[in-house]
């Protein structure tokens, strides 16, 4: 799986990779260019479009260099704006200055009038990962000038201004599109930075997975091509038991559709079978909403052995009998996935978390965990919180929302790339807690039953929104749920 390495490594990785592979620094840089220029070249909507390249003195504005003479090779109108003299940029830069064609227009930022075209797509090759200060004078005026531009606007590697781990403070490139190379930059996958990196697209540069694993600081990427090997294969001869059978508790009056919701969910991840515990005079809706779904009764719930996996919460309410989810959290003894009023209860009864199963899934979104665990006042404090939690209690912690992160009872941290914002509407939770129990009863361990529920989810999310766009809700997702195997080309 893809390494995030930390933006203060990535000098050190750039020079032991060159080192070990006998090229150049301008040999990277130059696969960098033409990987954003192939990305660049891929996007119909730029097409014949005049560019305007804005580059610092480092090697991001050496990128901008390269990708101004290479665009300029497929005859598009290319301007170049610099920064500083030439002499005092980045050597990289400097080789790549003199390589510039005559058709590619260069200006200094003190000469250039900013007469850019609506038209026009404007490159941010201003800082990349070695960006050490907020942004002031000439850069913070440029910068804070091409934010009022209306025209499309694509940030190489990172948005200028943003610290590659850390928080904006100040101003910073704000883009509709970032094309990072190699493994997507932490901060990038921060809420506070949605409005500033646009659509994200990681551009291969050639570093292989096990090279970067060597500058790896426990934090991973989930993309499409991970996939297949974390899934389990069945066969002909393959009966409803091998899918596992599980157990959803949850759903109280005016909330079973939280239950309908994970069940159905549960069926089309793959469940052979799937019971669903509810209030007695809640069942016949489940039964009628879903009917392949099996109400269990009280007393199949003393063996909680016959379930390979029991997922709590959908629906539940606050209203629970405390000594019922103590002794469900103390006999059952496999992991179990606990989301919704199942956190709620666990944040005003923090005593009940000690009897949680090891390797037990938390799914909570921003607010359920901070009930959990306290308020937090940005994204790298609440990243920390989930790490601290999940290592302390030896359970995953999947924090929800665009890039979903797995914190995992070693430290490591799992980022999700599938997904989008028309997944933000109710039940979607629900339509997750039940894929994960699927997973996981369908006998994966707790990780892969993890990354695979929540690739999974984003995916059908993105599927479902294909058409329905704002109009998605949690029912089309789980319909997509089973185009989701189609499409990773798995049986
Ligand atoms: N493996 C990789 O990731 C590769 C990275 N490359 C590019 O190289 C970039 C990193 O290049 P550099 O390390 O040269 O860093 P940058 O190009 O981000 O800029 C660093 C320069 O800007 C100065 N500086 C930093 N903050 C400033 C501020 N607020 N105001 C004024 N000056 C400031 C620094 O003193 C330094 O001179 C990456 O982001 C990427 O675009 C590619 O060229 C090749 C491969
Ligand atoms: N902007 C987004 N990008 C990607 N996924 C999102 C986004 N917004 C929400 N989601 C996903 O949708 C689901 C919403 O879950 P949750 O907040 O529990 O909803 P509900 O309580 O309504 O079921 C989560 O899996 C979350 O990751
Ligand atoms: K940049």
């Amino acid at each position: 799986m893809l390494s995030i390495i930390p933006g203060n490594k990535v000098s050190e990785l750039d020079s032991s990779y060159i080192l070990d592979q006998g090229i150049t620094s301008w040999d990277l840089m130059e696969r960098a260019a033409i990987s954003f220029c192939s990305w660049f070249k891929g996007r119909k909507n730029f097409e014949d479009k005049p560019v305007f390249i804005f580059s610092g003195p480092g090697n991001n504005g050496g990128d901008g260099v390269a990708i101004a003479r290479i665009l300029a090779a497929f005859h598009l109108e290319v301007n170049l704006i610099v920064f500083d003299a030439i002499d005092h940029c980045s050597k990289d830069f400097q080789i790549n200055y003199k390589k510039l064609p005559s058709t590619v227009k260069v200006f200094k930022i003190e000469d250039f009038d900013f007469r850019i075209d609506v038209h026009a797509v404007i490159i941010d090759g201003i800082f990349g990962v070695g960006i050490n200060r907020p942004l002031e004078g000439k850069f913070k005026e440029a910068i804070d000038r091409l934010n009022t531009f209306d025209c499309q606007k694509i940030a190489i590697d990172i948005p200028s201004g943003i610290p590659a781990d850390g928080l904006l403070q100040g101003s910073a490139f704000r883009a509709d599109y970032t094309v990072t190379f190699q493994f997507p930059k932490l901060s990038l996958l921060f809420p506070e930075h949605g409005e500033y990196t646009g659509e994200i697209f990681v551009a291969d540069i050639g570093i292989q997975d096990n090279f970067l694993e060597k500058f790896a600081s426990g934090k991973y990427f989930i993309q499409q091509r991970d996939m297949r090997p974390l899934h389990k294969t069945f066969h002909k001869f393959s009966h409803k038991g091998d899918f596992g059978k599980v157990l959803l508790i949850g759903g109280s009056k005016g909330k079973v559709g939280a239950m309908v919701l994970a069940s159905t969910a549960a069926l089309r991840t793959g469940s052979g079978l799937v019971h669903g515990f509810i209030d007695e005079s809640e069942r016949i809706i489940l039964q009628t909403a879903a009917p392949e779904v099996m109400v269990a009764f009280k007393e199949e719930l003393e063996n909680l052995a016959k379930f390979d996996a029991i997922g709590i919460g959908p629906g539940w309410g606050l209203n629970v009998d405390l000594k019922f989810y103590e002794s469900l959290l103390k006999n059952y003894k496999k992991p179990i996935v606990i989301d919704a009023d199942g956190i709620n209860l666990l944040a005003s009864h923090p005593d009940l978390i000690q009897n949680i199963p090891q390797g037990s899934i938390l799914t909570p979104h921003i607010k359920e965990f901070e009930r959990l665990t306290g308020n937090v006042s940005n994204h790298v404090e609440r990243l920390q919180k989930a790490k601290d939690f999940a290592v302390e209690y030896g359970l995953f912690l999947v924090l929800k929302g665009a890039y979903t992160s797995i914190s995992c009872p070693d430290g490591k941290q799992f980022f999700n790339s599938s997904g989008n914002q028309y997944m933000a509407t109710a039940g979607s939770g629900d339509v997750l807690t039940g894929m994960i129990t699927s997973f996981l009863g369908q006998g994966y361990t707790p990780l892969n039953a993890t990354i695979c529920g929540v690739f999974h989810h984003g995916l059908a999310g993105e599927l479902a929104s294909f058409e329905n766009k704002r109009g998605t809700i949690a029912s089309d997702i789980i319909k997509c749920i089973p185009k989701t195997y189609l499409e990773l080309g798995i049986d």
